[in-house]
Parts: structure tokens; sequence; C-alpha cells
């Protein structure tokens, strides 16, 4: 994708609808008068002279045990500089965001106007009883170290300086692996640190605690070599201050030097320094975004070099998402004073060891690898691992405990791990999950509307992740014109004009007019027809020339449904088709149907479309748990509605016993678990809420999406079409980029799915 676009793409993803990364979300009803008074006042007083009398109810009955700062003065932030601490709240609230969704942790980021370490120190000390942990970030060196090294001193949280401690766990896991990899001893390696700031003085602190020499290390900062005579320089650095005969340069240090770590500046480093390092060079360049040396070139210069970079997109990312939401997670849960040398290389050895067992294929899938496997280009574990949370967590937290910082202590080890593998729940990860699944195996799509800047724009998208091939249906000229006119860098696309004609569109004609000429249509219109892109698409996708159709962006749903029936036609055993929507919710997902097709449908065809939309559900990796809706519980009302959704969970039940089914059954009852156990324990849902709801009309499952996604705040992914032979999917009227985006990843995956039958 274009520089220009992407710069865009982030600044829309950050202003789009409420403006920023995070919000405050209330974690107990405020439904009714009842609610609030015990919310607020008069109900609020009694937690308040709980914790007046006994400090540490606070963690009971406040939110402070799972609550953690986020704090920076924006004195160095990331490798932008000191840009102010306006400016570094996009990368707070980034860090909140991944605390949240990899291990569950609230955070409040805080962007503090304070430079001098006094104010800094007071101004977060004081913060103490708000929060369970402080995690500090981007603040420059050397003020950061005395920052640092007094709120742990004068604070009983977990204080830790992330850009010191995390880079330090997560270079020191990957230096473990690399090591053994190339067959090196940790107190015999030489080693070159280019930087002499808050994260390299931190790493190779850490190093020595792993077994490297102080003799075998040299660092630099911008003024050269670290030696003891240098007058302008604090007593962190000089603590790894050497004089070393024939090395003054950067050049003379990596001669015969096993190991570099670069946390300075981009491209310092050249091919010719890489190739004067010993065999089996370790080369870690984690100057962000641009490394000492780029990733291609290092692999180019030598072929027996691990290299590991900060960046995303090359492998071994040393990144310290790995570990600070499960560092924090482990100390949180342990109630831990601080985050001491214990739980930090119990951190470094639980990543590392991660990176050698088998790498499940969940990792495979979200990393569009086939087989990632402990060596050169996988010497630490990925950040969307869910062992990591797993595995680091538990460790910190043993090391809490065993060095007598923890305050609460864990004794059932299994419970605790399940219950941190709940927090980061398969549910909300849905979305990307179907996203890697569509990568593994990416299919032609063609675009019915693709003169239009949405669907050009989605095409871009999906072409760029490797989601798509992209076909475009239209006029080529005004493509190439909206292209153009926007900078779209679609790059070679196949772009076809039904008007003009192409030499499919005869074959196609007499195909269409082979089907409907008992129907009244004459090979006259059959021509004609093949000119309108959703007839043409269809033709394409049956005649097995794209994988699947994308449609319906500016026409009404039935008139773009109708081409597909006519020429693609229904699965074998199918009698309708019907749409389904995938809701996103804050709860996980759920499936709603029919939301589209099915006006009033009779028993049988409930049950049709029961059948339909549970198999889909299954496609996406979750095991369904259908509800047939009424607006009645187990036969508690009479009436048609009631009836008709029995009668159908009868013969659901009669003809398909292993499908999890059940209903009449009301909404909130279908997706509250205790009430349903509560009040219908015979349920065949047995004790877990539903993740399926079969509406028993078009009326209110259109209403009940529609709700949702307004007022609500779901997402809805669809409609998804049900029940063709090949996949056909129509976007709704007006739908947003992304949402054609994730309807394109859902035909993939359909269509995935339709080519292993
Ligand atoms: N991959 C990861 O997970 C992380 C990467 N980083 C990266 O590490 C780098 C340093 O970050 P941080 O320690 O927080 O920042 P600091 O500002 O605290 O330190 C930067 C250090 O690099 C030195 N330096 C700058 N340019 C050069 C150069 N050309 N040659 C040698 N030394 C140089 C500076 O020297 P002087 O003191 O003389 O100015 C200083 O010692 C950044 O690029 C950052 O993006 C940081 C944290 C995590
Ligand atoms: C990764 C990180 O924390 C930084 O570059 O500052
Ligand atoms: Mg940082």
């Amino acid at each position: 994708m274009d520089k220009s676009n992407r710069k865009q793409d982030a600044l829309n993803y950050h202003s789009k609808g409420r403006p920023g990364k995070i919000q405050v979300i209330p974690t107990k009803p405020t439904n009714s008068q009842r609610d609030l008074t015990m919310a607020y006042s008069p109900g609020v007083a009694e937690p308040c002279l709980r914790i007046a009398e006994n400090v540490d109810d606070v963690y009971k009955y406040t939110a402070k045990g799972n609550l953690v700062a986020v704090i920076s003065n924006g004195t160095a932030v990331l490798g932008l500089g000191n840009i102010g601490p306006e400016a570094s709240k996009p990368v707070m609230e980034g860090k909140g965001l991944l605390f949240k969704i990899y291990a569950d942790i609230d955070v409040f980021d805080l962007e503090l106007n304070a430079k001098s370490v006094d104010e800094f120190v007071t101004i977060v000390k004081a913060l103490e009883p708000t929060f369970g942990g402080i995690n500090l970030e981007d603040i420059s060196a050397p003020t950061c170290f005395e920052i640092e090294r007094r709120l742990k001193a004068e604070m009983k949280i977990p204080v830790m300086h992330d850009d010191q401690h995390g880079t330090a766990i997560i270079s020191g896991a990957a230096l473990l692996n690399a090591c053994e990899i190339q067959g090196k001893k940790l107190d015999k390696i030489k080693m070159v640190i280019n930087g002499a700031g808050a994260a390299a003085v931190s790493c190779s602190k850490i190093y020595l605690s792993l077994g490297v020499k102080k003799e075998n290390l040299v660092m630099f900062d911008i003024n050269g070599l670290i030696t003891p005579n240098r007058t302008d320089l604090d007593e962190m650095r000089l603590q790894f201050a050497t004089e070393r005969k024939g090395i003054d340069t950067l050049a003379d240090a990596m001669k015969d030097a096993d190991v570099f770590i670069g946390l300075s500046a981009g491209n310092v480093v050249t091919p010719d320094m890489l190739r004067a390092m010993a065999k089996n060079p370790i080369v870690f360049a984690m100057a962000n975004p641009e490394p000492e040396i780029a990733y291609d070139l290092a692999i180019t210069s030598r072929k027996d070099i691990i290299i590991a970079t900060g960046r995303s997109d090359f492998p071994n990312q040393v990144n310290n998402v790995l570990g600070f939401p499960y560092i924090f997670r482990g100390a949180l849960d342990v109630r831990a004073s601080a985050i001491n040398e214990e739980m930090k290389l119990a951190a470094v050895y639980a990543i590392a060891g991660i990176a050698k067992k088998p790498v499940p294929e969940a990792v495979n899938l979200a990393y569009n690898a086939k087989n990632l496997k402990f060596g050169r280009e996988y010497i630490i574990p990925k950040p969307m691992d869910q062992r990591l949370i797993t595995e680091v967590s538990s460790a910190v937290a043993k090391a809490a405990i065993a060095s007598g910082v923890a305050r609460k202590v864990i004794t059932d080890w299994d419970a605790y791990t399940e219950e941190l593998r709940s927090k980061v729940g398969d549910d909300d990860k849905l979305l990307r999950n179907i996203t890697n699944i569509a990568k593994s195996n990416p299919k032609r799509v063609v675009f019915a509307d693709a003169d239009n800047y949405k669907i050009l724009r989605a095409a871009q998208i999906v072409k760029d992740e490797g989601i798509a091939t992209p076909i475009l249906l239209g006029d080529k000229q005004k493509i190439k014109q909206i292209i153009k006119e926007t900078e779209l860098e679609i790059g070679d696309v196949e772009i076809i004009d039904p008007h003009l004609g192409t030499k499919r569109s005869e074959e196609y004609a007499q195909y269409y007019f082979k089907k409907r000429q008992r129907r009244g249509i004459t090979l006259f219109e059959a021509r004609q027809v093949m000119t309108d892109h959703n007839y043409y698409g269809a033709c394409m996708v049956q005649f097995g020339e794209a994988d699947a159709l994308i449609s319906g962006l500016s026409k009404n749903y039935a008139t773009t449904v109708k081409p597909a029936l006519q020429i693609i036609g229904t699965e074998k055993g199918v009698r309708r088709v019907a749409g389904m929507y995938m809701m996103i919710t804050q709860k996980g997902p759920v499936f709603f149907g029919d939301t589209t097709v099915n006006v009033n449908p009779t028993v049988e065809e409930l049950v049709d479309i029961t059948v339909l939309i549970e198999r889909s559900v299954k496609q996406f990796n979750i095991n369904p748990r259908v509800a047939i809706l009424s607006y009645s519980n187990f036969g508690s009302n009479e009436g048609p509605i009631p009836e008709k959704t029995r009668e159908a969970v009868q013969l659901l039940h009669d003809k398909y016993p292993d499908m999890i089914v059940d209903g009449d059954m009301q909404a909130n009852f279908a997706l509250n678990a205790s009430l349903l156990a509560d009040n219908f324990p015979f349920s065949t849902l047995k004790g877990r809420a539903a993740n399926t709801l079969i509406f028993p009309n078009l009326e209110s499952g259109n209403i009940a999406y529609k709700l949702l996604q307004e007022i609500g705040s779901a997402e809805a992914v669809g409609p998804i079409l049900l029940g063709l032979k090949k996949p056909v999917h129509v976007l709704q009227l007006d739908s947003s980029v992304r949402e054609i985006v994730n309807m394109v990843t859902i035909a993939v995956v359909d269509a995935q799915a339709k080519a292993d039958k």
C-alpha cells in the first residue's frame, strides 16, 4: 500500500467515530434507580466505610486491582523524540489497548506536563491509591533512571519502565535462544551494544544476569565508545565503560564480535561490519522505526546470521508487547508490591521456552505461516501466541510468590491457568481468526460494482493483505480515473467491462438462455442480461473464472440475489437461501438469522434456516449453541409464533440429535446462561448462553440486528448469504470500506469451504 494512504488510514482509524482508541465502560448494572442508588450515593458509602476501616478492601470493592497507569511525559516517544505529552497520547492509548486485548488489564493513560524528576515523582506517587500498577513509558534517559528508582523505592505497587525492562526481558529471551541456535555460550560471547540510553543500559544489565561477562561487552553512544575517562556520562552508563586496545569506532568493535545489540538509531551498521563479525553472528537491530541495519540487507550480507528487529513485518520481532501485558497480569494477580529481578528473569525464561515448543496451528494461521519452528527465523514467540498469557503470567506470579513480594498467594495453578485463558477467549478475536483463515488460502473475488471508491479501496486492502485477488467489473476508464484521483495503488488487477462484451459474454448468454428459455427469456434478452454486472459476475463464479462474487452496494437486496439464484442456484438439498449476520458484541460474537431473505418462514423453512446457519457458524470454528426465539419460554404462551418455533425445535431434536438447539425461548433467557439455568434447568443448551439466534420471522430478525447495531454498539458483519451452491455475497446499501473488507473475507472463507466439498 502507498505511504500516503497508510498515513491517512492511520489518521482515520484514530479520528473516526469517537475520537481516540479507548473508553470507560461500567461493569455493574445501571439500568434502574435502584442500581444507581447502589452505584452512587447513598449505597456507595458502604464500600467507602469498609475501605476506611481496612485499606486493603480497596482491592475488594474497586477496580484498583486490575488498573494500571500508563504514564509518560512525552520526552522520548518511540523513536520520535521529545514531542511532548499531548503528542504521546496516541501511543499511551495504544498501550492501554494492548494491555486490554492481550491481558484484560484496564488502563488509564496519563500524559504529564512534568519534566523534572521531582515534579514527575510527586505526581505519580500521589496516584498510588488509584492503581494496581504503574507502567512508565517513553521517558528520556537519564531522567527515567532516577524517576523509576525513586518510584520503586517510595511506592508499594509494582512500577516498571517498559522501555527499559520490557525491552530487556524480550531481548534477553531472544538472546538465550539465538545463542543456543548459533552454538554460543553466554559467558564467552563478545558483545557490542550501540546506544547507551534507557533501553541499552537496562538490556545490558539483564544480559549480565543471564551470564554475559562485563569484560566482553563494549558500549557506544552517539559520541563513541563509553570509556571511564568520559566526563559527559552519568553513573548508569559509566558502569559499562571499557578501555580496549585497538577499539575506537563501532567498526573496530564489530570485528570478531559474536553479538551486536542496536538500541540507537536507524542504518548505522553496514554489511561490511556484519561481515567482519565472528562466525554465526547474532544481530538485534532494535531501533524503531528503522533498525540499525535493514533485515533484508543483513540476511543478504551473510548466510550464517541471526537477525532480529523491532518491526512486525519481518521474522524475529523483538517487541515489548511480548512482555508488559503478561508481566503486569502476573504481578497484579498476586498483588505484588514490585516487579523484581526474579520476576523479570522468570519472564525471560518463560518467553524463551515458548519459542522452543511446537507452534499451535492458530499461530501459524495468524501469521500466514506454514510451519513456524524454533530456528534462525523464529527465535522468540509471536505476539498473537495465546500461550504467552498462560505461561508468562504464571511464571511471573510464581516468582513474585517465591521472592516474597506477593501479597496474595495462588495455590491452584490449573485454575489460575484456566482463568488466564478465559481472559483472552477466542470469541473477541473472531474477525481476526476469520481473516487468518482467509489469508491461508486467498481466492479470486469479483466485485460487481467496481466503479466506486469504497469498493476500490476495499479491493486494494484485501489485495494488500493477501485475503483475495480482486477482479473488477465496470467501466475501465471510470475505474482508472477513480484510482488516479484518489491515489489508490491497486497495482495489476483485472478489470472487465460487461457492457462492452467479452470473449465469455456469448457463452454466458447461451448458458443463461438454456436455463431460462422456458421461463420466457429469449436469446436476445439473455445477451442483454449479460451486460448486467450481477449476472456477468454470477456467471464468472459459475464457470470458475472467479471464486466468489461481491455485489449489491447500489442495488436492493432482491435484485442482487436474483441473478445468483437463477445462474448458480442453491446447494443440493437446500430449498431456500437465508441471510445471517455475525454480530460482534461486547460479550463476544452472536449469529443472527434469518435477517434478510425469508419473510415468514414455515416450520419446515425455520428448520432449514437453522440447519444452514448452524453449519455456517461451524465454518468459523465456533461450536453453535442455537436458540429459536419467540416471545414465549418453553410453552409459556400460546399463539402461532411460539407454536411454530416449538414445532421447529421438536423437528430439529428429532432429525439432528447432535445439534445444540432449544426453544421456544425469549432472547434474554437465550443470552443469559444463569437466568436460563435457574429457570429452565432442563434446557438442552446445558447451562451455557446461546451464540446463535434464530428469529421466527424476518421483521424480528431484521429489527433486532439493526437495533443492536445502532444502540448496542455491536459491529454487524453480513448479511452472509447461505445456501447457494457457490459463494455470492451481497453488500448492504452504502456499506463502509471496513464492512466491504469483512464481506470479502467471509466470501473467501466460504469459497474455501465450498471448494473442499
Ligand atoms: N524494539 C523495542 O522493543 C524497543 C526499541 N527501542 C529503540 O531503541 C532506541 C533507543 O531507545 P531509548 O533507549 O528509549 O532512547 P534513549 O533516548 O534513552 O537512548 C538512545 C541512545 O542511543 C544513542 N544514539 C543515538 N544515535 C546514535 C548513533 N548514531 N550511534 C550510537 N548511539 C546513538 C544515544 O546517544 P546519546 O546518549 O549520546 O544521545 C542514546 O544513548 C530507539 O530507536 C527505540 O525506538 C526502545 C525500546 C524498545
Ligand atoms: C517499543 C517501544 O516501547 C518504543 O519504541 O518506545
Ligand atoms: Mg516505549
